[in-house]
């Protein structure tokens, strides 16, 4: 595992690197029995290195979709992904071992105990310490109780550790984590985030996290995109929203938004 020095105080928005994650009119359309959807309409966005970005918007916005074409697990239908300055859709090998994500919509296979499953990714992710890497990340994730039970036994909250703990098997510098604290209870979940601020801390990781939870995002995150009916439709770092909306919360500015007929920058872009 090769240790990157501590970075960042602030993210790397420097022009000489490509961002971490470069995105320009993403678009996926699904074809269903009731008509097309369009789950991301001609997104763009950009994400600084060593940032940890928010991903907002209501149900059904386009969150999971965008997350899951950053992956490569989802084709767009049109745009395209950079990741680390990589195109994704013809060199996503050269970047997926960079990489790594964690989801409460995937589960892991259920049979195979959590050591099993930890394993398996560590293979398949091509680490030379397997035993030693999961070892440590049960130990910092408070795992060690669960290794030896089936993945699919375990509750909600307990999930959501193991799939972290999957995603950060190869000490990603890209990790896109949708909802990582959902169904976590209060104390779990705040340790989950002095968690990720440790580790983006020491390794200077870039992390994109789509989340419902606006105290979470205010404080974890120093860019926050807001997504609405597959659209981006703002972006800024909490305080500029906060700003920019005249509000105390960003909850306050995610109900604005959500409940605006027009959102404030699509009044803005049509004003030019
Ligand atoms: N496989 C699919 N087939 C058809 N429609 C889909 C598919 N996946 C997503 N959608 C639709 O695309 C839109 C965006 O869904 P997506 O899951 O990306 O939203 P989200 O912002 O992650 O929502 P939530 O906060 O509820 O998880 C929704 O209207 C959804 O119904």
């Amino acid at each position: 595992m090769t240790q990157r020095p501590p970075d960042p105080s602030a993210a790397d928005a420097s022009p000489l690197r490509p961002p971490a994650i470069a995105v320009e009119a993403l678009t996926k359309r699904f074809d269903t029995p009731g008509g097309a959807v369009t789950a991301v309409d001609a997104v763009s966005f950009r994400v600084a290195r060593g940032s940890v970005t928010g991903l907002l918007g209501g149900n059904g916005a386009g969150k999971t979709t965008t997350i899951s074409m950053l992956l490569g697990v989802l084709l767009p239908t049109a745009g395209r992904v950079e990741i680390l300055g990589v195109d994704m859709a013809r060199h996503r090998h050269a970047v997926l071992a960079r990489m790594n994500f964690s989801s409460p919509y995937v589960e892991l296979p259920h049979r195979l105990t959590v050591q099993e499953n930890l394993t398996v990714y560590g293979h398949l992710y091509g680490l030379t310490c397997v035993k030693k890497r999961v070892r440590d990340l049960a130990d910092q994730l408070d795992l060690a109780r669960f290794l030896n039970r089936p993945s699919g036994g375990l509750s909600a909250g307990q999930k959501t550790r193991v799939a972290l703990a999957k995603a950060l098997l190869n000490e990603p510098e890209v990790l896109l984590l949708d909802e990582p604290t959902a169904s976590l209870d209060p104390d779990t979940a705040d340790w989950i985030r002095r968690y990720l601020e440790a580790y983006r801390a020491r390794t200077g990781a870039t992390i994109l996290l789509a989340s419902h939870n606006m105290p979470e995002v205010e404080r974890l995150c120093d860019d926050v995109l807001v997504m609405r009916r597959g659209r981006v439709v703002d972006q800024g770092a909490p305080s500029d929203l906060l700003a920019r909306y005249g509000r105390a919360t960003l909850e306050e500015v995610f109900l604005d938004i959500a409940r605006a007929e027009t959102p404030m920058t699509e009044r803005a872009n049509a004003a030019d």
